[in-house]
């Protein structure tokens, strides 16, 4: 149904091709996922699929790119439309009505459908996506997720016989991402829609792939074949592939299910590390309470970004306020034998001192807010301490981007306080505020108003009174492979965000706020990341990050808020917040329940560490035996 042959794609004033070699079908009625690292060029290869490429970018495609018989060179997008339906990155960029009814329904009327099938379609989407609440709404004030929910019932509601998503799922909340899948194969399996997909995310998507395309690195003919085999070889893999291979399983697993299945001998041999840790446990405490002290000094020396100028509006900072770790909702989980080592595993991880606490850099107090008729949140009470990372979470449209845009004042409370660093956002000159909290928001693009990387790093640096070269240094740590005169209009989705969140980061403000901030990253480039926010709540910035990735959340927050219409309904440590939840667990958590494992790090930690136990012993036995 999709076909290339002996592709390659040469944007303008590029040496050389971005992609080549690529050759290769999607037969009718497969869902196909594209993987690969960040910028190497999958949104490249859906485009061609789409007639974007290069009738919109520009540059040159040879070979030759056929969709259901249509040369995609000679047939524009528009020629195309009634075969392909196409969701970009960028939901926004794609809209061409103003309410939600009337984008689903678009699609339909410009293939001249009988009404009363496209008033059918309409409600079956409404109520496939989540939508019906949202049908007269204008699309400007939807949530990201929402969004991106209607921009995928736009493309749905023709039914068209060829479907081109594009990290459909990056806004979307996990159960949301879910749903959305399931349909997609339904159309697969039901109607023998033709799928293909890029994503990031592999867990949530992997599992669904009849076959796998994987661009290995830039410019390199892509692999093909079965999901499980190119795993065993993908640069890229979800959290149960590493763990799979961590644990030498053959061949790959790639749902949770198949991989609880080959768990025990794992979890038996983590039982014995654990055994031995909850000793090395107690006396890691008291060592890690002696170095409290001290850390708190060094945190205190956190350096608050300076000027702000132009970027004033975009690039917010903040300070907060103190953990209370509740879990108010959730239930403490049961006591194990695994969970003091659990507990040793996270003290590695920089933790907010008492000292600190007491400063809150900043403080939500009844806090509510109205955008048009709309209650966005209400009755929100949240602290957040220096050398804190929280994980907002929640449902599409639960109002996360909404409590971020109240710390930088970019909304208003409609009732109760907001005050970062002492100040109440809003009332707060943008030149200050910047000095406070600095927000990287859902859409890069926002952020970013040079004509090249360098100009933008210049001016970022210039912004935040940093040292020449700090914001370029920290988009190479993030994403080695950016050109300093490249146009942030042209950066993959995964680069741009980099680029953004290098200008914000250029200024080291102490409170830090990122909406959605892997969206687009591949997992190399999310574990720099990790590495980077890590490395500044060891300072005594405090973070706060909107998202829907439950693996990130796992590797890096203290603690877990999580949203639900407006309100906080939990709000705890992480271990507590997501083991109890099955939206929200890690996939290494699911695997190795009832031991309470977040990432597969930890598990990678605990196996290196020697086991001494009787229990040790034994499990050592059945192993051999194995
Ligand atoms: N219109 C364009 N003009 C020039 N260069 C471009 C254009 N679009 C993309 N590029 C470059 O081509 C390369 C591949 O980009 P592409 O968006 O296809 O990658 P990707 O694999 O989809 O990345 P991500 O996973 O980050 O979305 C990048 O280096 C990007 O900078
Ligand atoms: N400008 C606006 N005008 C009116 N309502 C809005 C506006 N922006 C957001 N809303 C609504 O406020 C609620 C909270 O939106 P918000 O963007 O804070 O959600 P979110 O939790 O960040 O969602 P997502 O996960 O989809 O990004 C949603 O119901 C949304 O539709």
């Amino acid at each position: 149904m999709i076909r290339f042959e002996e592709v390659s794609v040469t944007y303008e004033g590029a040496a050389e091709p971005t992609v080549r070699g690529v050759d290769f079908e999607v037969p009718e009625g497969e869902l196909v996922l594209l993987v690969g690292p960040s910028g190497v060029g999958k949104s490249t290869v859906l485009g061609a699929v789409s007639g974007l490429v290069p009738h919109f970018t520009g540059g040159t495609l040879r070979g030759r790119v056929t969709v259901a018989g249509r040369d995609t060179r000679t047939h524009r997008p528009r020629e195309l439309a009634d075969v392909v339906g196409t969701v970009g990155q960028d939901p926004l960029a794609h809209f061409v009505t103003d309410t939600v009814e009337d984008e689903l329904a678009y699609g339909m009327e410009s293939l001249g459908l009988a009404p009363e099938v496209m008033r059918r379609r309409v409600e079956e989407t409404l109520d496939l996506l989540g939508l019906a609440d949202l049908r007269d709404r204008p699309i400007a004030t939807l949530s990201g997720g929402q969004q991106q929910r209607v921009a995928i019932g736009s493309v749905l509601t023709p039914h068209p016989q060829v479907l081109v998503l594009d990290e459909p799922t990056s806004a979307l909340d996990p159960a949301a991402a879910e749903e959305v899948l399931a349909v997609l194969q339904r159309l697969v399996h039901d109607l023998g829609t033709t799928v293909l997909l890029a994503e990031h995310r592999l867990e949530r998507v992997v599992q669904y792939a009849d076959r796998v395309v994987l661009l290995p690195s830039p410019g390199a003919a892509p692999l093909h074949g079965d999901p499980a085999e190119l795993m065993s070889v993908s640069p890229v893999y979800p959290p149960v592939v590493d763990l799979g291979r961590l644990a030498g399983w053959s061949p790959l697993p790639l749902t949770v299910r198949d991989a609880r299945r080959r768990a025990a001998d794992l979890r038996e041999r983590l039982a014995a590390r654990v055994a031995a840790g909850s000793r090395a446990d107690a006396a890691a405490g008291s060592r890690a309470d002696a170095a409290e002290g001290s850390r708190a000094a060094v945190a205190g020396g956190s350096r608050a970004a300076a000027a702000a100028g132009s970027r004033a509006a975009g690039a917010a900072r903040v300070g907060a306020a103190a953990p209370r770790q509740r879990g108010q909702a959730t239930p403490p989980p049961a006591e194990t034998s695994t969970a003091p080592a659990l507990r040793r595993l996270f003290r590695r991880r920089p933790t907010p001192t008492p000292e600190l606490s007491r400063q809150h850099i900043a403080e939500i107090r009844s806090l509510a807010v109205r955008r048009d008729r709309i209650t966005a949140l209400r009755h929100i009470d949240l602290t957040v301490a220096p050398g804190e990372t929280v994980a907002l979470m929640g449902r599409n449209g639960a109002g996360k981007s909404t409590l971020l845009g109240s710390l930088v004042g970019l909304v208003e409370p409609t009732a109760g306080t907001v005050h970062v660093g002492g100040a109440v956002p809003h009332r707060t000159p943008p030149r200050d505020l910047v000095r406070r909290v600095g927000l990287v928001p859902q859409e890069p693009r926002d952020l970013l108003y040079a004509d090249t990387v360098a100009a933008e790093c210049t001016a970022a640096d210039r912004d935040a009174d940093a040292a020449p070269g700090t914001c370029r240094a920290l988009v190479s740590e993030l994403l080695p492979d950016i050109t300093d005169d490249t146009h942030p209009r042209d950066l993959s989705e995964g680069q741009r965000l980099a680029l953004a969140l290098a200008v914000v980061l250029a200024a080291r403000p102490p409170l830090l706020l990122l909406d959605e901030p892997t969206r687009g990253l591949d997992y190399a480039a999310k574990a720099r990341l990790v590495t980077v926010l890590r490395a500044l709540a060891a300072e005594g910035h405090a973070i706060v990050l909107a998202t829907h990735d439950v693996e990130l959340a796992a590797e890096i927050a203290h603690r877990v808020v999580l949203l639900a219409d407006g309100e906080v309904i939990a709000d705890g440590p992480t271990a507590e917040i997501v083991v109890s939840s099955p939206s929200y667990a890690p996939q290494v958590t699911k695997i190795l329940a009832p031991q309470p494992w977040l990432t597969v790090t930890e598990v990678r930690d605990a196996l290196a560490s020697p086991p001494t136990t009787a229990q040790a012993r034994k499990a050592h036995a059945r192993e051999a035996q194995a």
